[in-house]
C-alpha cells in the first residue's frame, strides 16, 4: 500500500523502500527516508500534537517570513513565520500512484486557519501543498490562490531542516559571489566570496536569488543553523541538536510576492539524495 492515511499524518511508500511522512498540522513534512535512511532532521522535542509549529522537518512558511520589519505590511499582525505551519490542513487524497512516483496533496483555506490568525490577516486564499516521492527525490510544491477581491502581498518559504551526522563536516556549497543579509550581524549585507559556507558559529543569512537546490519559483535561499547559545533557549531543540542539523530554505523572502484577485502562484523545491 503506497499511501497509508492515519489520523494525525500520511505515510508514502516508494516501492523501493523510500518513505516520507506528512502531518496534517501545518503539512509538515516531518521524514523523509531513502531506502531506509533519514534525511531531513526532526528534533526529539518537537511537539507533533498541533499546540506549536514542528520542530523540523519541512514547515511551510506562508505568508510572513520571520516577523514583517515593517509595521505597515499587510501580514505585520501575523506570528513570526505565518499561519501555515501552524494551522491544520485538509487531506486531499492521492493525485498520482504508479510504479515510480507516489503524490499527494493537502490543502487549506482561509476559513480553516485558527480565528485569531484569520483576524490577523484578513484574506480569502487557498493554499494545495503537493508531496511527491520517486526512489532518492522529493518534491514538495505549493499552490497558492488569491480568492480575495483585491491583491494581497506574500512571502513564502519551504523550512527545510536536513539530518547532518556531524555540524563540523558540512559545507553548502553554490552560494559562490552571491550577495547575502547576515541577520545575525545587525542586517547587514554581504558578498560570499567563499566556495562553500561552513558553521562555526550561528548562522542565519538570507541569500537571494541564489540557485542551490532544483527550485521552482523560489530565488532566495535562507541558511541557518542557531548553534549553541540559541539552541538552549529554544524550549523545542535539544541543546546539542545543532549538531545534527542545517536549514537550507528555498524561499521568496527578500520582497513580497504580490498576487492580484483570483491569480495563483505556484512554487517548489525538488530535492535529490546523491547515493
Ligand atoms: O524558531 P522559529 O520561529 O521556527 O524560527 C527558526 C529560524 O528560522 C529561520 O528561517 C530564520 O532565518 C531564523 O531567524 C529563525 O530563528
Amino acid at each position: 500500500m503506497p499511501v497509508e492515511v492515519l489520523e494525525d499524518k500520511v505515510i508514502l511508500k516508494d516501492s523501493k523502500g523510500s518513505s516520507a511522512e506528512v502531518y496534517y498540522f501545518g503539512a509538515t513534512v516531518t521524514s523523509w527516508k531513502y531506502r531506509g535512511k533519514e534525511l531531513l532532521f526532526l528534533s526529539k522535542k518537537s511537539l507533533l500534537d498541533g499546540t506549536k509549529g514542528i520542530r523540523g522537518g519541512i514547515p511551510i512558511i506562508f505568508p510572513q517570513f520571520a516577523k514583517a520589519t515593517d509595521s505597515s505590511a499587510e501580514t505585520a499582525a501575523l506570528p513570526q513565520h505565518g499561519l501555515a505551519r501552524i494551522s491544520k490542513f485538509e487531506w486531499n487524497g492521492v493525485s498520482v500512484d504508479n510504479e515510480s512516483e507516489v503524490s499527494v496533496r493537502f490543502g487549506l483555506n482561509n476559513s480553516q486557519v485558527p480565528e485569531n490568525l484569520q483576524k490577523d490577516w484578513p484574506k480569502k486564499f487557498k493554499l494545495i501543498f503537493t508531496v511527491t516521492l520517486n526512489d532518492d527525490t522529493l518534491k514538495t510544491n505549493l499552490s497558492v490562490k488569491n480568492e480575495d477581491t483585491a491583491p494581497f502581498d506574500f512571502n513564502v518559504l519551504l523550512h527545510t531542516y536536513y539530518s547532518v551526522p556531524d555540524i563540523s563536516k558540512v559545507s553548502v556549497e553554490g552560494l559562490q559571489n552571491i550577495s547575502y543579509i547576515d541577520k545575525v550581524k545587525n542586517f547587514i549585507t554581504v558578498v560570499d566570496n567563499d566556495k562553500s559556507v561552513k558553521f562555526t558559529q550561528e548562522t542565519d543569512r538570507i541569500y537571494g536569488n541564489a540557485f542551490l537546490l532544483q527550485r521552482i519559483n523560489l530565488k532566495d535561499s535562507v541558511v541557518w543553523n542557531p548553534w549553541i547559545d540559541k539552541a538552549k533557549g529554544m524550549s523545542d531543540f535539544d541543546d546539542d541538536e545543532y549538531k545534527q542539523m542545517i536549514c537550507v530554505e528555498p524561499g521568496h523572502v527578500a520582497e513580497y510576492i504580490i498576487l492580484k484577485s483570483e491569480e495563483s502562484w505556484e512554487g517548489g523545491q525538488i530535492i535529490q539524495y546523491k547515493h
